[in-house]
């Protein structure tokens, strides 16, 4: 999985860098500029043909010497550059200030001026945008200062206007995607070294516009440590190629419970993802009343009575079960929560959705009895109702950067909880409790927005169930079924219903090659 950054993790890694002697900031500096160009260039292939126009627009820091550097590689290419800088020359830091010398023995250096510079920007004339006004150092909103520049750019970006932001779009906080105030939106952000969590959670990715990553020379096989990891398709760990010979019984036993007659349709969807995904055996668990309406829906799925407590602890007396789905449909009354009581007792991997969560936030102590093998799955107002606080913090407007991501909101659920958190979006943040924690993003060119339709967590879930009952743990387990599950959505496009969510696996498999 490929790693994303928070600016401190980026700045450890180029002071380490600088520590070892493989580069100075200087050198860094100058491949940043000659990244975005060529990330640029790459982007726009029109923008090699003659000589354009730049607005670059430099800020008070290394985001700003960025800038400079940018505008002598495009003069240099013969560009006609605009360059207005935020903030005063003498106040540069080092690196930034020898680019800004050099740059001003070339061309001019306009002190910042908002009305000017949004002026410009709608005047269209502008062939590139160039954002080196706040980088990863960006503290707290803009709008004061870029407040009318922000309005032009996202009028210019609109009607398809090149606008480039260096590192992170100005004004968005790097380490949770969040909006500090006033950002400055891009078509392309080019980035440094690796990704970074802001463009993949939050607001992140609708002013990023697409990412690219330049290689600014940073050893690419040191790993961070405690980085989040960005999701991507799973291996072939996940896939049943390597069990020829295997039997069912040796790809695991699912076991869904399901709600009363008239709501079995969630748990049933569950269960088909399950088996989909590739558990050998799946078992309905529906109480008495609700037999009749199950078999008429069931043919691969299995389906046993479970009323009470009782019966699913008798029934898990068979060690075979290796893995449970509560919540989809469930219902929140006595008896689900006597079964949910039951089913955490038994300590077997279990995904907990929908009405066990709600079970869950109505206890006096709601994490009791969660224990590591459990998934719980809300979406915002679920993980809410459990985590509050947290939820409150990710609700406020923040005042200042690094700002609070859902990220640190899981990693704090996963840990209070003891239970594996994945907390749904088109951003979905999964965290376990030591501390790993991973992005799915659907965005970008993975955007799947049909993927918001009734019984498409259901299915989620049934994923998860499925992976757990394979063996794949927890946390892997929840990271890969987000995947599968976009991916499955992606393949089925606009008009997507959640049944169509299972069916579409064996395409996804088939292409992994699993
Ligand atoms: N040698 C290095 O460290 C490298 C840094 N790089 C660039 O350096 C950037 C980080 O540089 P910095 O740490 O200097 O940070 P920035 O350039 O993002 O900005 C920091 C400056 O802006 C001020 N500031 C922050 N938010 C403000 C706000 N809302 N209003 C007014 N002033 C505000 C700060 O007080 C500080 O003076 C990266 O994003 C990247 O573009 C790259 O050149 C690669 C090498
Ligand atoms: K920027």
């Amino acid at each position: 999985m490929a790693e994303l950054l928070t600016s401190a993790q980026m700045r450890a890694i180029e002071a380490d860098a600088m520590a070892r002697g493989d580069a100075d900031g200087a050198t860094l500096m100058e491949r940043a500029g000659e990244g975005v160009v060529a990330a640029a260039l790459a982007e726009w292939p029109d923008l090699e043909a003659g000589p354009k126009a730049a607005l670059v627009l430099c800020g008070p820091g290394n985001n700003g010497g960025d800038g400079f550097v940018v505008a002598r590689l495009l003069a240099e290419r013969g560009w006609r550059i605009e360059l207005f800088l935020f903030g005063a020359p003498d106040r540069l830091p080092p690196d930034a200030r020898r680019n800004h010398d050099s740059w001003a023995s070339m061309g001019r250096v306009r002190p910042w001026d908002d009305e000017t510079v949004a002026g410009l920007v709608s005047s269209g004339d502008a062939d590139l945008a160039v954002d080196a006004l706040f980088g990863s150092g960006c503290s707290r909103g803009i709008g004061a200062i870029a407040g009318q520049t922000a309005a032009a750019l996202d009028v210019f970006r609109a009607a398809g206007g090149r606008t480039l932001a260096v590192d992170m779009p100005s004004g968005l906080c790097t380490d949770s995607g969040r909006d500090l105030g006033g950002v400055l939106p891009a078509a392309l952000t080019v980035t440094f070294h690796r990704a970074r969590i802001g463009q993949f959670t939050a607001e992140g990715s609708a002013f990023c516009g697409r990412i690219a990553i330049a290689d600014i020379g940073l050893d690419q096989d040191v790993a961070c440590p405690g980085a989040v990891a960005l999701v991507e398709a799973p291996g072939r760990v996940i896939g049943k190629a390597a069990a020829i010979g295997g039997h069912k019984y040796s790809h695991g036993h699912a076991l869904v419970l399901a709600g009363g007659p008239g709501r079995t349709g969630a748990a049933r969807l569950a269960a088909r993802g399950a088996l989909r995904v590739g558990a050998g055996l799946v078992t309905l668990a529906a109480p008495g009343a609700a037999q009749l309406e199950c078999a008429c829906h069931l043919t691969a799925v299995m389906l046993r009575a479970v009323d009470g407590p009782e019966d699913l602890t008798a029934l898990l007396d068979d060690p075979r079960f290796s893995a449970l789905c509560l919540g989809p449909g469930m219902g929140t009354g006595p008896r689900e929560a006597a079964l949910l009581a039951a089913a955490l007792a038994s300590g077997r991997p279990a995904v907990l959705d929908a009405d066990a969560l709600r079970l869950l936030a109505k206890t006096a102590e709601p994490v009791a009895g969660l224990h590591g093998h459990c998934v719980l799955t809300p979406h915002g107002g679920e993980f809410a109702r459990l985590f509050p606080d947290l939820a409150e913090r990710l609700a406020a407007h923040p005042a200042r950067g690094p700002a609070f991501s859902r990220i640190e909101a899981v990693r704090a659920a996963s840990a209070r909880s003891g239970a594996v958190v994945l907390l749904k979006g088109a951003d979905t943040a999964i965290a376990a409790p030591d501390g790993r924690a991973a992005i799915h993003a659907a965005l970008y060119d993975r955007a799947a927005p049909w993927l918001a339709t009734a019984g498409s967590g259901d299915v989620l879930a049934g994923l998860v169930t499925g992976l757990l009952a394979r063996g794949r743990p927890a946390f892997e387990a929840a990271a890969e079924a987000a995947w599968l599950h976009a991916d499955a959505a992606r393949r089925v496009g606009p008009g997507l219903i959640a049944e169509d969510l299972p069916d579409a696996l064996p395409a996804v498999f088939r292409a992994l090659d699993l």
